[in-house]
């Protein structure tokens, strides 16, 4: 089977044969491994269907391939810089199963700090709970030092004198002389995100790019300019970092690496730049590498520009191998083997392999249309909510023999309404394949810690109506055109950038999917041995992928989900007589808390009988103790055993 390594056997998973890289990298005088949204992906993915077999190395073997790579530079007397364009928090249990009275990410991130990072930058996930932001201060930018960047982003807290400051998390800028000698400037910048918790700052770029200390930091000429950030590198506001560079320096050499969008992307903004972004959940590390010789004799007429590469390669022990000239008994480091023993025993000490139950079926995010059996949207609104919300504000709600997924209602809050429960579906970031159910699974399939409130007696007829505005585009428009909802295009555009803002990139990413997958389907047809994993057409010249996959099946999804009707839940004591008036609890993630309540305020005014009733923070109470990151797994309990 040319083509093939079966050398992937040191871990017990996955024993599946992966694919070779196509060709070796190619290298220049400056070189650039880069990680991104790696979201505490540490222990590499472990599942066996494709193509999660493609991203199977953990970092343990990561630190392996960069020291031999590191090797290799010394060889060719070359620089290799790595990289990292933020997003450590929110992922799997590695960084989100800690126990009681822990801090996200603190454990993991230790592991992260043992490998020789060059720069890093923050991402918007170190800013959603400011215990994130301080640790990150306290803890791990020090480690770094001085390359934890944060340009345009700060906390407040206090000095050792108890003085109240307002400091950057990291560094806003550093200057550094790479091993061959160049000189170099760094940035880390952050889009333009609005959901960051209190006592966090996120400065604009465009009015970070008018400050003093950025004006003079990039005054002097570096032999080239290191911009690490968290922003897309297409469609966002690099160019507004890169005019203000340009402005300055037209020819010097710019270096870009971004991410946030969860894409494998690369852009060239003129002849003498690069701008990559290497996916997500450590499935990808990015390669570029320039030749800058060509550019240094700036007087002589000769002078061309710099000459670039770029390269996606997938993360397991195969791609590292090949590229790094080792075999399965030769790559293994000391500290590469210390990594993965570490992060394993962190595993344990979170208890993650814990069994909930397990899943009778792969339930995925959007390689199925929604609703559908196989949905992860459809089985979180329609199933795990009502069964698990219930349960725990009454214990004795359902049947306790019931061993399998039909939800019976048996006299639930009898005196109280009936529910319609809504979440946002970006809060499920991962798909659930058949077989064991674990505490891992759960946190990689809903890794937020977010809370359910709820408000209570909104009428059905204006609980409709919310779902409905807060659904897809398509759905949306239906409602204008039965006239229900006047002035919808211009909500959905306000939402959408107030989305993009908060954070969500969900959207961009299926995009992403759904156009490789129609862009390579010729690939399905082909008789070559190939494996389903990332197709990726970008803007820079030449394939990206190191290896080539078929594209995965993508269909877009709302973004929102809820469940079912109360009429279609059996055995709910209004099943029969829920009318428009009929007064429900509308319940939802206290994320989403201000959009629901403006849109339901909106959707009152609209279609309401109540036309007075404004909805406040006042009107909303907890619905459940139960967090999202609790809700699958009791759900598996109940259902999947
Ligand atoms: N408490 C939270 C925080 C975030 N989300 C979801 O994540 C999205 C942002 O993640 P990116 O990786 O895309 O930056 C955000 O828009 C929400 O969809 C959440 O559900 N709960």
């Amino acid at each position: 089977c040319g083509g093939h390594d079966h050398s992937h056997h040191r871990r017990a998973f996955p024993s599946t044969q992966l694919t070779r890289p196509t060709r070796p990298l190619e290298w220049g005088d400056v070189n650039f491994l880069q990680t991104t949204d790696t979201h505490g992906w540490l222990l590499g993915h472990q599942k066996t269907s494709f193509p999660e077999p493609n991203y199977s190395g953990d970092l343990g073997d990561f630190a392996s391939f960069v020291s031999h790579m590191k090797r290799i530079a010394l060889e060719k007397d070359v620089d290799l810089l790595l990289i990292d364009s933020g997003d450590l928090h929110d992922g799997t249990g590695l960084s989100d199963g800690f126990p009681s009275g822990g801090i996200d990410g603190h454990d993991s991130n230790q592991f992260l700090k043992r490998l020789p990072y060059d720069v890093m930058a923050i991402g918007n996930h170190e800013l959603y709970v400011y215990e994130n932001t301080l640790d990150m201060y306290n803890n791990f930018a020090p480690a770094l030092k001085g390359r934890y960047l944060s340009s345009n982003v700060n906390i407040t807290t206090f000095d050792p004198h108890n003085n109240t400051i307002n400091v950057p998390v990291g560094e806003r800028f550093t200057k550094f002389t790479t091993r061959k000698g160049r000189k170099v400037t760094a940035l880390g910048v952050l889009f333009d995100f609005t959901g960051n918790d209190v006592n966090t700052t996120v400065q604009k770029v465009e009015d970070m790019v008018k400050e003093e200390w950025f004006l003079s930091a990039i005054e002097e000429e570096p032999d080239f300019f290191l911009l690490a950030g968290h922003m897309p590198v297409q469609k966002d506001n690099w160019p507004l970092v890169f005019n203000a560079v340009r402005a300055v320096h037209p020819e010097t050499p710019i270096m870009i690496f971004g991410g946030h969008l969860h894409t494998r992307d690369c852009v060239q903004l003129d002849q003498n730049s690069m701008s990559l972004a290497s996916g997500r959940y450590m499935e990808t590390v990015g390669w570029m590498s320039a030749n800058l010789s060509s550019s240094c004799d700036k007087k002589s007429p000769s002078h061309s520009p710099v000459t670039f590469s770029r390269r996606y390669l997938d993360t397991n022990r195969v791609t590292y191998q090949f590229h790094s000239g080792t075999s399965n008994h030769t790559f293994d480091t000391p500290e590469g083997l210390g990594i993965t023993k570490g992060l394993k025993n962190l595993a344990k000490r979170f208890n993650l392999a814990q069994v909930f139950g397990t899943a009778p079926e792969d339930y995925t995010i959007s390689q199925v249309s929604y609703p559908n059996e196989n949905s992860l949207l459809s089985l979180m609104g329609a199933r795990v909510l009502p069964y698990s919300l219930t349960l725990a504000r009454d214990p004795s709600a359902f049947n306790s023999s019931s061993s399998n997924s039909s939800v019976t209602i048996q006299g639930v809050n009898q005196s109280v309404n009936p529910f319609f429960m809504l979440t946002n579906s970006g809060s499920l970031r991962f798909d659930i394949y058949s077989g064991e159910f674990t505490k891992n699974d759960q946190l990689t399939a809903s890794p937020f810690a977010d809370a359910f409130n709820f408000v209570e007696g909104v009428e059905w007829g204006v609980a409709l109506g919310v779902r409905d505005a807060l659904d897809e585009a398509g759905e949306a428009r239906r409602i204008k055109r039965r006239g229900l909802v006047s002035g919808i295009d211009e909500v959905l555009e306000r939402r959408e950038e107030e989305l993009y803002k908060r954070g969500d990139v969900r959207k961009h990413y299926l995009e992403w999917l759904s156009s490789m997958s129609t862009l390579h389907q010729n690939r399905r047809e082909m008789t070559e041995n190939l494996t389903l994993g990332y197709a990726t057409s970008d803007a820079c010249p030449g394939i990206g992928d190191d290896t080539i996959h078929i594209p995965l099946e993508s269909f877009s999804i709302p973004d929102f989900i809820s469940s079912d009707d109360p009429t279609a839940i059996a055995g709910t004591p209004t099943s029969k007589e829920i009318t428009n008036s009929t007064l429900v609890d509308l319940v939802f993630v206290d994320f989403i808390q201000d959009q629901l309540l403006g849109i339901l305020n909106d959707v009152q005014n609209e279609v309401g009988t109540d036309k007075q009733k404004q909805w406040a923070d006042g009107d909303v109470k907890t619905y459940s103790t139960l967090l999202s990151t609790e809700v699958l797994g009791v759900y598996a309990e109940g259902n999947w055993n």
